[in-house]
């Protein structure tokens, strides 16, 4: 299937992961590829002589021809997965039990045929920075192509995870307010995909309270373990925004509209056994031996035959993925003009000089 201009961004996002340097030469095919798949063919007047880092630019965008910016996109898409690809497999020691490296949000572990992604910001309560985000999508694209059996999410410390970091909407000017809107935007719903997309089990291991976007993509996971010290808290309203991670059609269709309504509208927060009487929640298990209890139980799900739990999960949730797409978009795209609001401005303000705690 040719790349889409999602892949395209997705890809541009990636780029950035990157911890090793690729080099010169990929770099130039990158920046030309990238060139000619957002403007076409080389239009830009030729730079001088002595200008040689943008001759050698020039020189590369140029080389492409008439290349179609369809196939310069696949092209920029395919090299970015090699360079993630062979990055993720030279961090990780074959049938090593390991912690991957390369992550600083995040402790990535593979063991046990068991990728675990653990939110790793405990003094912030595991609040999502855009680093993050980043970060996230990037270990669950390899932990979808790594030879694990499913991916496990949890938080380090007592929280496990308190949303987005409300700091990605401070530092803006306001004249930067629409573009970066429009950023995060995209970046939500790229994000979002990842977890449509995810082709594995999705397992969360709720340790302790959640907020926010954390609590809202757990309708996409699959199983939900909790700490009965959880909590389950969308705060939208009191933030001046809407909800995301396609709770607006996902929550009313686990837990029926009325229970939805009061979370997503009024912000009413569950308890752990009030998550799992509204189907949320897979289990409930006492925190005193929650983390004993529930990777004993992973463990053992893990060596059953992962094809059989791939091709499960992907029946299960393969019928509605084009439909979580388009509320994915379209939750994007309302919360984009949801943070321009006063509303929501004052809401964040009001959390930083902290007259509003949640
Ligand atoms: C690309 C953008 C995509 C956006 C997607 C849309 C997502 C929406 C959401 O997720 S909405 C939910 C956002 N989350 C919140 O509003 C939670 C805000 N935090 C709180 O209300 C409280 O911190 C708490 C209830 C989570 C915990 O309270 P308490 O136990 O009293 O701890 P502290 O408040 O002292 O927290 C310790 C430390 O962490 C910082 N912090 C916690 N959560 C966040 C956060 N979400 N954003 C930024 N910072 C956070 C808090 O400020 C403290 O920092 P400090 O020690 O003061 O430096």
């Amino acid at each position: 299937m040719e790349a889409s201009q999602k892949d395209f961004e997705t890809a541009m996002h990636q780029v950035k992961l990157l911890k090793k340097d690729p080099g010169n030469e990929v770099k130039l095919k990158l920046y030309a590829l990238y060139k000619q798949a957002s403007e076409g063919p080389c239009n830009a007047p030729k730079p001088g002589i002595f200008d040689l880092i943008n001759k050698a630019k020039w020189d590369a965008w140029n080389a492409l021809g008439s290349l179609p910016k369809e196939t310069a996109r696949q092209n920029y898409v395919d090299l970015v997965a090699s360079l993630s690809s062979s990055e993720s497999s030279s961090q990780r020691k074959p049938g090593a039990d390991s912690k991957q490296s390369g992550y600083e949000t995040l402790v990535v572990t593979s063991e046990d045929s068991i990728t675990k992604i653990m939110f790793n910001r405990p003094n912030k309560k595991n609040a999502i920075t855009t680093q993050m985000y980043h970060e996230i999508m990037h270990a669950l694209d390899a932990a979808g192509k790594d030879d694990s059996a499913f991916a496990v999410f949890t938080g380090n410390g007592d929280y496990y995870c308190s949303g987005n970091d409300l700091n990605n909407f401070t530092n803006v000017l306001p004249d930067e307010v629409e573009e970066k809107a429009k950023h995060f935007a995209i970046l939500l719903r790229n994000f979002v995909d990842c977890f449509i997309n995810f082709p594995k089990p999705l397992i969360a291991v709720v340790n302790g309270p959640a907020v926010g976007i954390s609590v809202t993509l757990l309708g996409l996971f699959d199983i939900v373990y909790a700490s009965d010290r959880a909590t389950f808290h969308t705060p939208f309203s009191h933030l001046g925004q809407s909800p995301e991670g396609c709770s607006s059609y996902m929550f009313p269709k686990i837990m029926g509209s009325a229970k939805a309504a009061e979370m997503l509208i009024f912000g009413k927060k569950l308890t752990a056994r009030e998550a799992y009487t509204q189907g949320l929640v897979s289990e409930v298990f006492p925190d005193s031996t929650f983390q004993e209890e529930v990777w004993t139980r992973l463990k053992t799900y893990s060596q059953l035959p992962p094809n059989a739990m791939k091709i499960s999960k992907q029946l299960i949730r393969n019928v509605e993925k084009e439909k979580l797409h388009a509320i994915n978009s379209k939750e994007s795209s309302i919360l984009q003009d949801r943070w321009q609001s006063d509303e929501c401005i004052n809401a964040i303000m009001n959390f930083f000089s902290k007259k509003a705690k949640l």
